[in-house]
């Protein structure tokens, strides 16, 4: 039959990750597997794809860098202008997949659906969540009804859009959750079922574009915390960072010594957002000092990917308006 084609492009993670013995779900050594492995552990596959696999790396994914993000997203827009690929599969760690999928969502210039996939518990342990999770992030990758939606993360029967999804648990299987604006859709009984998709621009609406970065800018997160002291902010600015996002408490406040620091940076062209330590609900212009002060607030986006927009937008901007802007719309 005439099977959709779907490459898988591997990355490490748990998902690929062994563990001496079969109930260790810890401390094992991520990224072990090889893509050949994890493609012939789930035959049922080419059931519904035309299935092949290429190796990009194989870390465990807290070690992504820039340069291999660049060289992922290079690869998947490669494959995607090519017209024998129909679809594409991401296997991926779970502690930055949130990251990768995002940055794909605004990077990868096709509708063709591009699924991030991981797992909790690695391949050798009793009821490792992997090969599930593969097979139904290849039925999806396959599918009809998840062009144009932007990238997607498939885990645990959960089909969750790269803006809104993030990882809500250390340790369990259902870890990946859009807490606040929900999943997109759900595979049940055997039947990929969409119900939403995201308004934001993505992808093929996107204006970001990497085929010519080697590199971005640096931009880094400050955490707030009860006895912030502007020393963080100092340290980043001092590293060379172009943009500054502040994990602020509640609706993304600021300790007042730390505001003067970011107030100073922001006037000597540094980009300042304000996102949040809380996991839901938008930074708002809830205090008009940080709005006159030139800071930005992140919408909804945490702390970590509103980290990437900011990287991006400065691979085309230091205007802190067009970047406000950039903020509301992606
Ligand atoms: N569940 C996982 O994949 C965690 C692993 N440390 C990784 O991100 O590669």
């Amino acid at each position: 039959a005439d099977l959709p084609a779907v490459k898988i492009l591997a990355t490490g993670g748990t998902i690929a990750g062994t563990a001496a013995s079969n109930t260790q779900t810890t401390g094992y050594k991520a990224g072990d597997l090889g893509i050949q492995t994890l493609i012939e552990a789930v035959p049922a596959m080419k059931d519904y794809a035309d299935v092949s696999g290429e190796q990009i790396v194989k870390i465990s994914s807290n070690n992504m860098d820039t340069k291999t993000l660049l060289k992922l997203a290079k690869r998947v827009n490669e494959l995607l202008a090519d017209p024998k690929t129909d679809g594409i599969v991401i296997t991926h760690g779970t502690d930055t997949l949130e990251e990768t999928a995002y940055f794909l969502n605004l990077v990868a210039k096709s509708d063709k659906p591009v699924i991030l996939v991981g797992a909790m518990r690695p391949a050798t342990a009793i009821s490792a969540d992997g090969p599930m999770n593969l097979l139904e992030a290849v039925r999806v990758a396959a599918s009809k009804e998840a062009k144009g939606k932007g990238v997607m993360i498939v885990m645990n029967d959960e089909i969750n859009g790269a803006r809104d999804v993030t990882e809500t648990n250390t340790t369990n299987v259902s870890t990946f959750k859009s807490p606040e604006l929900g999943a997109l859709g759900y595979i049940s009984g055997g039947k990929i079922r969409f119900y939403k998709e995201s308004t934001k621009r993505h992808t093929v609406n996107s204006e970001f574009d990497v085929s010519k970065l080697d590199t971005l800018p640096r931009v880094d997160i400050i955490y707030s915390h009860i006895d912030d002291d502007p020393v963080m902010a100092e340290a980043a600015l001092k590293a060379g960072a172009k943009g500054i996002v502040h994990a602020g408490t509640g609706n993304g406040s600021i300790a007042d010594p730390t505001f003067e620091a970011l107030k100073k940076a922001a006037a000597n062209g540094t980009v300042v957002v304000r996102s949040a330590r809380v996991p839901n609900g938008a930074t708002t212009v809830s205090v008009p000092k940080y709005t006159e002060a030139g800071l930005l607030e992140s919408d909804t986006l945490n702390p970590q990917k509103a980290r990437l927009l900011l990287q991006l937008a400065l691979t085309k901007t230091s205007d802190p308006k067009e970047i406000q802007r950039m903020f509301e719309e992606y």
